[in-house]
């Protein structure tokens, strides 16, 4: 497997349980347009856990992965994301789109983490907000309303 330096740099394990639920919400995507199947799970400030897979369209614009999840928490009526687990096929770093970042940073924190799994459930690399999307533009950015 190659790897650049940068990559792999932890030995932290993520537990059974999430990469289980990485596992399960991968074997259920609908990506036959793409055949690049992505899973992630949002994990809220309360500990709550929020699983998604991408659903892709035949036109095109399908949905991602961190898209299904974050669905799935706003509409349980959770707003404050921990942290973000994203497991993509095979080894490479499957990081999230900037759509993503952006739809991520809506409901993230500084302390919240983003952590890029490959599909042996190996923790590949942890991003915070701020080196995910730098200086990203976000809701206090807008006037009050
Ligand atoms: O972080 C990512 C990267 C890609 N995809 C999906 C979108 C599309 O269905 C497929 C190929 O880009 O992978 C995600 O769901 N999340």
């Amino acid at each position: 497997m190659s790897q650049r330096s940068d990559e792999l740099i932890t030995a932290e394990i993520v537990s059974e349980e999430i990469v289980q639920q990485l596992l399960s919400a991968q074997a259920n995507a609908y990506a036959p347009y793409s055949n690049h199947p992505v899973a992630s799970v949002m994990v809220t400030s309360d500990g709550q856990q929020f699983a998604g897979t991408n659903v892709e369209v035949a036109h095109y614009k399908g949905l991602c992965a961190e898209a299904s999840a974050i669905s799935a928490m706003v509409t349980a009526g959770q707003r404050q994301l921990a942290t973000v687990y994203v497991m993509g096929p095979g080894d490479h770093l499957c990081t999230p789109c900037g759509d993503c970042r952006q739809r991520i940073r809506e409901f993230a924190t500084p302390a919240t983490q983003i952590k890029v799994l490959s599909a042996r459930g190996e923790l590949m690399k942890t991003y915070t907000m701020e080196t995910l999307l730098p200086d990203a533009f976000g809701p206090e950015q807008l006037p009050p309303r």
